[in-house]
């Protein structure tokens, strides 16, 4: 695992901005398309609005670029808590990404119909290759939870399916997933987590033993790919680093 510390969000998300643009450049050296996995939630809408700025806008291949989603709140495409919603606001809509590239999570049909959908189109998407995707960008909550992988739920022990569905009481609303299972098999996955409210899940997932009950982002362990953790110093400040 590598982790990478920037002294605030802002610097945190230019750090990665760049880095990946750089990342998408070398892999793509040697394949013909990149496949990214986009996260929600609130932190990576920054690095999103960076790099659908200069230099990134025109540095990175975006005809190339097959977007997935690592998860989807089921509420429709207009519902501001739509993970999907804010990429294309933000990146999408931006930059000259072509649009059947573009795979999200449905939720205009039902949540367990959107996951097996999903479950066909990726098991299509990598039926001969080796590892899944190329990148998968990851958030973790407060509690510890990353996709939509929260402690206490079942979803944390599933070992075969790709893609699940389920309903989240605390939050009264379904929930569309990748599992640890696809995303263990990545190239390469990348946390981004930032500010103090992160600090001490943060050190229990990185120094703490494991228990993927209560911290599940503990189940991403990449098989064969890479691991890194992007993270500001108000997120770091309880670990020993
Ligand atoms: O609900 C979700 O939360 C996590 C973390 O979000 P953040 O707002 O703390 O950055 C996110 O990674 C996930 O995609 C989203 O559905």
């Amino acid at each position: 695992m590598e982790l990478h510390i920037a002294k605030d969000a802002q610097q945190l998300s230019e750090n990665l901005a760049a880095w990946l643009s750089n990342y998408i450049l070398e892999v793509l050296q040697e394949q013909e398309r990149f496949t990214l996995v986009l996260s929600g939630g609130s932190t990576p809408k920054l690095l999103y609005t960076l790099l659908a700025k200069s230099p990134y806008n025109q540095m990175i291949p975006w005809e190339k670029i097959h977007f997935f989603w690592g998860d989807e709140r089921a509420v429709p495409f207009e519902d501001a808590r739509n993970n999907a919603r804010m990429a294309f606001e933000v990146l999408l809509d931006k930059v000259g990404v072509l649009p059947e590239h573009i795979h999200v999570m449905r939720t205009d049909i039902t949540p367990e119909v959107a996951a097996a959908e999903y479950e066909d189109i990726l098991r299509h998407y990598f039926k001969n290759t080796e590892t899944t995707f190329d990148l998968v960008l990851l958030g973790m909550g407060d509690d510890g939870h990353t996709l939509s992988l929260f402690p206490g739920t079942e979803v944390v022990h599933e070992k075969k399916a790709w893609v699940k569905a389920f309903f989240l009481p605390a939050q009264d609303m379904y929930r569309i997933t990748l599992t640890a299972p696809i995303v263990n098999e990545a190239a390469c996955v990348v946390f981004l987590a930032t500010g103090e409210g992160k600090a001490m899940t943060l050190k229990n997932v990185i120094e703490g033993t494991f228990n993927a009950e209560q911290y599940p982002s503990q189940l991403i362990r990449p098989q064969d790919g890479e691991l890194h953790w992007f993270v500001d110093e108000a997120a770091a400040s309880a670990m020993e680093v």
